[in-house]
This record gives C-alpha cells, structure tokens and sequence, in this order.
C-alpha cells in the first residue's frame, strides 16, 4: 500500500474542488484518508516517493492546464524529479463541445508524470460537463475502483 494519498486540484471555478471532496470522501469510507491540496503553491517537492496522487483538473483557454495549476506542472519541468516511486491517478473535467482539445489539462498532467517515472493507476477519467451530468456524481464510483487498483498495484 501507499504512505499516503494526496488529491491535487488545478480549477478556474472551484467544481474540480468539489470533486475532490467526492473523492476524498469516497476514500475515507473505505479507510484511506486522502488530503486535497490546491495547486497554487505547490512545487515539484510535494511528490514523495512512496505515496499516492490523483490529479483532479479541468481544462481552459486551448486546452489549457487552469491557471493556479500552471506554476506546478512548469515546476516540475524545471525540477525533473524522480517519481519512480509514485503512483497516481487522472480526474480530467472538461467539456466535449471542445472537441478539439477534450480534457487536455488531464492529457497534459499524465504526459509530466509518465515522463518522469511515476505509474498510472487506472485510466484516466474524462468527465464531459456538455452531458449535464455533474462530475461531483461520477467521482465516489471513481474514487473506489481506483482505490482497489491501487491496492492492488
Ligand atoms: C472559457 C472556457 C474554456 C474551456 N475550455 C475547455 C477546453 O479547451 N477543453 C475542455 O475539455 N473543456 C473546456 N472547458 C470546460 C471546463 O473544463 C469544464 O466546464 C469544467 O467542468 C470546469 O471545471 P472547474 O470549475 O474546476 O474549472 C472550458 C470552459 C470554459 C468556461
């Protein structure tokens, strides 16, 4: 198992936040408490080799990483850490009417962790707001089956 879980939210208005809660929440009940952490300040030294991480962003602009997620995903370029040690997980929200650059924020925080070491666990989930379904509602189900895999990496 993991040392410990963290859930790293990149958004412009706050529903990749209420995500997060979903996930955290869904995670508790199955004895894993999961910290959110904004990423505002963050840098490259967060990630801890022997823990766990899910990205939870939406995308803007042309298929753009939110602006408070901008400094940690260019951090970590300049870093090159090593993230052999770390496992993670994909939240992407964003909307299929950008069709064109779908969920890319998500695209973009997997590319930076796969080129650095770090093991996806699990797919990447790309929630597509044009359906009206609210991300809030796919995140618990999310959150358990990647806790299982998670387990069972
Ligand atoms: C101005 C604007 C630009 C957007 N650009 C994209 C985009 O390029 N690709 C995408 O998949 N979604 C795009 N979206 C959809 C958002 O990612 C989606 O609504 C998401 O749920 C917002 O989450 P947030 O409140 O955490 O920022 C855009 C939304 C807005 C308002």
């Amino acid at each position: 198992m993991v040392d410990q879980i963290k859930i790293l939210v990149s958004t412009m208005t706050g529903t990749a936040e209420l995500v997060a809660e979903e996930i955290a929440d869904a995670l508790s009940a199955k004895g894993e408490e999961a910290e959110i952490l904004l990423m505002d300040d963050l840098g490259a030294d967060i990630l801890k080799n022997g823990a766990a991480y899910i990205i939870c962003t939406s995308t803007y602009g042309q298929g753009d990483i939110p602006d408070n997620g901008q400094a940690f995903i260019n951090n970590l370029s300049l870093a090159s850490p090593d993230l052999s040690g770390i496992k993670y997980g994909v939240f992407a929200l964003g909307d299929l009417t950008y069709d064109q650059t779908f969920c890319n924020a998500g695209n973009l925080f997997d590319a930076a962790f796969q080129k650095y070491g770090a093991t996806r666990v699990g797919d990447i989930i790309r929630h597509d707001a044009s359906t009206g379904e609210l991300p809030e509602d796919q995140a618990a189900e999310w959150a358990e089956e990647w806790l299982e895999k998670l387990r069972a990496a």
